[in-house]
């Protein structure tokens, strides 16, 4: 992150759309955590079983977190009066976005959350329908409520409620930019007390924002708030409130352009555009700007980065280094407030908060966090004042310096005893499908790489490799009609203009006799004449990209779209072959409740002998560590260490023996049958057992019990499949599932160009 760089939008609204519409509308879902099966799981879920909870909790109430949802779920509620930057567009149309909170609440931190539009702007209507919502939940976020309303709202409900309640747009957002602009000062070499802070917005995010300033030491006559009519002075009458006037000011200026000259640190909390190049002309040296509007910021790094080198520019946006958004903050203060089942959030809690986010950005950053900075290892400086959304740090450190802070003051009704077992729960809360395809992307933009998207005609293939493209994970070609291509991107509203996307046809390729030669070089003693291949490379897309790739006229292909696995996979083995010394697997990456496990092999061996169960397990394990795991390697059977005997567990137990002898440098063991595999309390009944905790890498006994058992996953435990991966081949190609959808087609291309180092 030395440098300023964008690289987004990385979507088109289209895109955005479809991201919201497809499968099932929206971005959450409830799902039951307990069995529903049985007459008498119905019998204890519901009557007459569940009177007992009911019961206890009538006695004694704190007894509702022990027996339902409420100590882990959180209310996201708005009535869309200030949706982003956006304005009073309503309650309805601001779903999307409490969706996204909800949705950010759990990814980040675990916390289940449901969003609830209130479709009233009178404030007592509003705390009314709030207040008695209590019982249902262990935490309130107040969201996208405008000012001065939300002040009234928010006060009013901390009053009613026992439960926090947390405006985040107010305190998420002072708590994020106070970190941010604590490093920043830090880095410029000012003192807080002397600093001069002039806010653009007047806001709940303003207003909460000085606020947390001035707390943190900033004097109150050193902070100018502008609003829609220039400077919140002392004695102005017109536009102003009770929450603007108590920060008014004596000054001279009356607008944003005079407030801002000479001053040190802006703080954009308004609308798109509102700072200006000579506004910023006029600050002072080393300028700290902080254009947070969203979606499009009051000025853009690229527009400030013109004007004044010096300055220190920060946005809401992910797009930009220094993202200074709340996102940082809600899922985890509200994490650390509900481990200690806090009856507030208090100013403690919130400053424990910014201090914690601005010391994690002074720290180096360790390996297994390099990832999720898209590779960079970002050093403290200008570029980097504050974390990333995505650094796996925010759940082990914010949290604890919340559950700190509120035991500090007396807040916690249920004080933490063990830190060490808290901060490691506080890992495990991680969710780990993103982390895996994150560290991928992650790796695949280090180093972009040309990929053939050999169904090139397909809508969801086109639209899958221009937002490949738009990812910044490389570039890629389509492979088919030149005027269909463009037809149907056209008729889907996708834009093939963009740099780096190309269309390749085969029939008009200099390279199509190349590629015959070499199939025919290959094929020739295998029942192929040369005007068999000539045909193949002229009219098989598959035949076409892998060669290309074969050859070096590409790096990685992806295909699948619209044939059987088998039958891609039998065309790209006449063209490739597995890497020397290696063997071609199919490994599928199931994540599932927050554990994430390899399972192989899933697409070529299918009644695999020992020697290939051992091969197996070794290519399995060396993928997982490219991955990033540690493998712990299972050898599945029905029975575990013997039990029951049987001559298909019997290839398994002979497997270990090779493993042994091969003297591997990863665990494994077996036998065993995948619940033992899994189960670290039925893992335990045999204490001899060489693994050191749970398999995250399941090789199955054959290839039907590896189909079976991943699409059974798929279909009834709800995990998300990713592959067959094809593993071991000498150059890259991935196979999507028949049918596939862009998102999936997108990872895998991404899964190929990684395979491609
Ligand atoms: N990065 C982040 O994490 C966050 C960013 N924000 C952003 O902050 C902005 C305000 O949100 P919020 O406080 O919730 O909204 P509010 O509706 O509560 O407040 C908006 C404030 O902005 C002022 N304003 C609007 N346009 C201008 C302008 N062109 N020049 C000066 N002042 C202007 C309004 O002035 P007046 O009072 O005169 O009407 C008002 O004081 C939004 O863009 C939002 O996206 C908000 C929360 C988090
Ligand atoms: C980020 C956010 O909450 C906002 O812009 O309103
Ligand atoms: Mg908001």
């Amino acid at each position: 992150m030395s440098e300023e760089k964008k690289t987004g939008p990385s979507f088109t609204e289209q895109e955005a759309l479809l991201f919201h519409a497809q499968g099932r509308p929206g971005k959450l879902e409830v799902m039951p955590t307990k069995p529903m099966a049985t007459q008498r799981d119905l019998s204890l879920a519901y009557s007459p079983g569940v009177a007992v909870p009911v019961r206890r909790i009538a006695e004694d109430p704190a007894l509702a977190f022990e027996y339902t949802t409420r100590g882990n779920m959180v209310a996201v509620i708005t009535n869309g009066t200030a949706i982003l930057g956006l304005g009073n567009l309503g309650p309805l149309a601001s779903k999307p976005v409490m969706e996204g909170k909800s949705v950010l609440f759990k990814r980040f931190a675990d916390v289940d959350s449901i969003d609830l539009e209130v479709d009233t702007e009178d404030p007592d209507a509003f705390v009314n329908c709030v207040r008695f919502l209590g019982p249902s939940f262990g935490g309130i976020n107040l969201e996208d409520i405008k000012a001065p309303e939300c002040f009234i709202i928010e006060s009013r409900l901390r009053e009613l409620m026992d439960i926090p309640v947390f405006h985040d747009d107010q305190h998420g957002t002072a708590i994020i930019s106070t970190a941010g602009l604590l490093n920043a000062l830090h880095l410029t070499g000012r003192d807080i007390r002397t600093t001069r802070l002039v806010c653009n917005g007047a806001g709940a995010a303003g207003i909460a924002c000085i606020e947390l300033v001035k707390a943190m030491g900033m004097p109150a006559e050193n902070v100018t708030l502008c609003d829609t009519k220039g400077v919140v002075y002392k004695g102005r009458t017109a536009g102003v409130n009770q929450w603007k006037s108590a920060h008014a000011v004596e000054t001279p200026a009356r607008s944003l352009a005079e407030a801002l000259e000479g001053a040190d640190v802006f703080f954009g909390l308004s609308a798109k555009g509102a700072l200006t190049a000579d506004m910023l002309r006029s600050m002072n040296q080393d300028p700290i700007i902080f254009a947070m509007a969203n979606p499009d910021p009051e000025i853009t790094p690229e527009e400030a980065r013109a004007i004044r080198a010096d300055a220190i520019v920060a946005t809401g946006r992910s797009d930009y280094p220094n993202q200074v958004n709340n996102v940082l903050g809600f899922p985890y203060i509200f994490r650390g407030a509900l481990d200690v089942r806090a009856t507030t959030i208090n100013e403690e809690m919130k400053i424990a908060a910014a201090e914690a986010l601005a010391r994690l950005a002074r720290e180096d950053v360790p390996d297994e966090v390099a990832d999720a900075y898209r590779g960079q290892r970002p050093r403290f400086g200008r570029n980097y004042i504050i974390p990333v959304p995505f650094d796996p740090r925010l759940i082990s450190t914010i949290p604890e310096a919340v559950a700190r802070a509120a035991m500090a003051t007396g807040v916690a009704r249920r004080p933490i005893v063990d830190w060490e077992a808290y901060r490691n729960q506080l890992s495990a809360r991680r969710d780990p499908a993103a982390g895996t395809l994150q560290r991928i992307f992650a790796k695949v933009r280090e180093k972009p790489r040309r990929v053939v998207f050999a169904e090139g005609e397909e809508e969801q293939v086109i639209r899958a490799a221009a937002s490949f493209v738009a990812q910044g994970l490389g570039s890629a070609v389509l492979l088919g009609r030149d005027d269909q291509i463009r037809a149907t991107a056209a008729a889907a509203g996708i834009d093939l203009s963009r740099e780096g996307l190309s269309i390749q046809n085969a029939r008009l390729s200099t390279r199509t006799r190349d590629y015959a030669d070499h199939l025919y070089a290959r094929l020739q003693r295998r029942g192929f004449l040369q005007r068999d291949c000539a045909r193949m490379i002229n009219t098989d897309r598959n035949h076409f990209g892998a060669t290309m790739v074969a050859l070096g006229d590409a790096d990685a292909m992806v295909s699948g779209v619209t044939r059987n696995y088998s039958v891609v996979l039998d065309d790209v083995r006449h063209v490739l072959d597995p890497k020397p010394g290696q063997r071609m697997i199919g490994v599928s990456i199931a994540l599932c409740r927050g554990r994430t496990v390899l399972i192989a092999d899933t697409a070529v061996h299918d009644m695999p002998s020992a020697e290939e169960l051992a091969a197996i397990a070794v290519q399995a394990a060396r993928f997982a560590r490219r991955l990033g795991y540690t493998p712990r390697v299972a050898m599945l059977a029905y029975s575990t260490f013997g039990h029951p005997e049987g001559e298909r567990s019997a290839r398994l137990r002979e497997a270990v023996g090779l493993l042994d002898r091969m003297r591997v440098d990863f665990e494994y063991d077996g036998e065993m049958a995948a619940d033992v595999a899994l189960d670290p309390r039925k893992m335990a009944l045999y204490p001899f057992c060489r693994l050191t905790g749970p398999a995250n890498v399941l090789i199955m006994p054959a290839f039907h019990a590896a189909s079976i058992a991943t699409k059974m996953l798929q279909e009834l435990g709800a995990a998300t499949v990713i592959g067959p991966l094809l593993v071991g081949l000498d150059k890259p190609v991935q196979i999507v599932p028949l049918g596939a959808r862009d998102t999936d087609i997108v990872n895998m291309a991404a899964f190929a160009a990684f395979d491609a180092g």
